[in-house]
């Protein structure tokens, strides 16, 4: 069922610096096919010697243990380029992870490339087994999801700029009982549970990213006057950011559309100490102020048209792959608004088919709400006609966007892996999220949307009984529990909410407890 990338997709990804040295040995005094896995960190988990490691000096933490013990230099290096390359427009544009630049010179967005030509200089069983070989862990900086691909993700910052907090490594679920009562039979079916996290989103995946390049930016030798970071937000991206940069102590400034995010997420950045403004626009409006914002004041911009973020939102793939002993699954489904995420999805699968960890990569779904639906209609317009829209309220309110940033990025990931793009009403979304409870979970209305399209696509028979298919939950339920008191209230006008279950009011009386308990287990006792 699942399709390998078309070549052309892949030059995407195949950048190779112009100005490099062609001899490839440089820094790399082993030769890669006999070299076991060895730098720093990497070999202290496959070597026996090293399993009984002493305890670090009292006075010392986990950063200066690290920086006691610095990686060898591996000539791995990463910059941003166009995206996509522009065809008319200068083949050498490229600039340094350490300018502030976030469009390209034709306006257009950029995109973090690697040296893959020098990442290719080992083996994918080698990047393979170093990746494993950090999983939980608490070495600076690799006992973190996302750190744990350091190589991948920002090749050249050191370790003292990391701003972590040990975010990815997320379960990958089950789906046993959804899988086989409600779908058919299904029984590979598993979720990919991004939202049980620092802040309760995947979004912490791309922030730890974006934050620790600023950090690098702040601090000496590069000393930039950075003021602060800021970002528009349906609430997810907002938290991330001030829980990162409190952690960083950097001021951290968020645009939210008032009344349009749920209480829990709107809360987050207030504790965290960011300065909250609350703006009488929508999601897409607080877009557009903060990029004039960033463009006149010396804050950093922290949405996903930054690409740093993607960076990091990538190794949610590479994650699931190890969980899979690098097998690679048939279908993963993303639920999509500003729609960077299905792009990084595509970025870390592809990444690691080019680099030969893995031999394909997985049909990606992208799922929207059908009241925030512009890349399902640009989708069945067979890729002619895009059009941005005012999305309508919905109770996966953190993908109510109408002008996706990313459009583009996304097209492109679904595009090179024969991806397809489904749509989830409210009473759709809401039901799956309810169902995907009843069997044990307590998912968001957005892993909702991605449920809901998973189940159009069982019916239809696009995904088969046996494919292994993965829905990524991209942000935890608890974070949106007004939606489910609405539901279970049945309070949501025309909607049946089929799947509600009231709490049952009972006098405290033996007896009454036991009529409701008899009369709500009849045939059972
Ligand atoms: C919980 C949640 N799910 C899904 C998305 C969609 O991600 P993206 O904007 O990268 O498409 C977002 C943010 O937009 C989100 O906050
Ligand atoms: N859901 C997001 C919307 C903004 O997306 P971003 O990835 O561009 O930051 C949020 O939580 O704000």
């Amino acid at each position: 069922m699942a399709a390998t990338t078309h070549a052309a997709s892949m030059s995407f990804l195949l950048s190779h610096p112009q100005s490099r040295s062609a001899t490839p040995s440089r820094h790399l005094p082993l030769r890669p096919a006999a070299r076991r896995v060895q730098c720093a960190t990497d070999a202290a988990a496959l070597s026996p010697a090293v399993t009984t490691k002493h305890r670090r000096a009292a006075d010392e933490n986990i950063r200066e243990e690290a920086a006691r013990h610095p990686a060898p230099k591996q000539g791995l290096s990463a910059w941003y380029e166009p995206f996509p390359p522009a065809p008319n427009g200068d083949p050498n544009e490229r600039y340094s992870l350490d300018e502030i630049v976030y469009r390209s010179s034709s306006g257009g967005l950029l995109d973090v490339r690697h040296d893959m030509e020098a990442l290719s200089r080992f083996s994918g069983a080698y990047w393979r087994d170093l990746f494993d070989s950090r999983i939980g862990r608490t070495t600076w900086p690799y006992g973190s999801g996302v750190w744990s691909k350091k190589e991948f993700v920002l090749p050249e910052i050191e370790p003292d700029h990391i701003v972590s907090l040990f975010e990815g490594n997320s379960n990958l679920f089950w789906a046993e009982r959804l899988g086989r009562d409600h779908l058919g039979g299904m029984n590979d079916l598993w979720v990919k549970h991004c939202g049980i996290s620092h802040t309760g989103s995947f979004k912490d995946l791309g922030m730890t990213v974006l934050v620790s390049q600023v950090n690098r930016l702040r601090r000496a030798p590069l000393s930039r006057p950075i003021a602060g970071v800021g970002c528009a937000s349906t609430g997810d991206t907002s938290a991330a950011l001030s829980a990162y940069c409190a952690a960083a102590g950097i001021p951290a400034i968020v645009f939210l559309p008032a009344n349009r995010i749920s209480l829990e997420q709107l809360i987050q950045p207030i504790a965290n100490g960011a300065t909250v403004l609350s703006l009488d626009t929508d999601f897409d409006g607080c877009m557009r102020l903060i990029r004039e914002v960033t463009a006149e004041l010396p804050i950093y911009l922290a949405n996903s048209l930054n690409s740093l973020r993607l960076e990091g939102q990538k190794t949610a793939a590479i994650e699931i792959l190890q969980q899979f002993d690098w097998e690679v699954p048939d279908w993963v489904i993303v639920p999509g608004g500003n729609l960077g995420n299905i792009y990084a999805f595509y970025k870390g699968f592809e990444m690691c088919r080019v680099l030969g960890l893995v031999d394909r990569v997985p049909r990606l779904v992208c799922a929207q709400a059908a009241n925030a639906n512009p890349l399902y209609g640009y989708y069945k317009s067979g890729w002619t006609e895009f059009q941005p829209q005012v999305a309508r309220p919905t109770f996966a309110s953190a993908i109510q966007i109408g002008d996706p940033v990313s459009v583009d990025r996304a097209v492109v990931a679904l595009k090179a892996t024969d991806g397809i793009v489904e749509e989830a009403t409210e009473e759709e979304l809401m039901n799956a999220m309810s169902l995907a409870d009843r069997t044990g979970m307590f998912a968001c209305p957005h892993t909702g949307v991605a449920l809901a399209a998973l189940f159009k696509l069982r019916e239809q028979r696009v995904i088969g009984t046996n494919d292994r298919t993965v829905v990524v939950s991209t942000a935890h339920g608890l974070k949106f529990s007004q939606s489910k008191i609405d539901y279970h209230d049945s309070k949501i006008e025309d909607m049946a909410c089929k799947y509600s279950n009231p709490p049952v009011s009972v006098k405290a009386d033996f007896g009454a407890v036991m009529d409701v308990l008899k009369k709500r287990l009849k045939g059972k006792l």
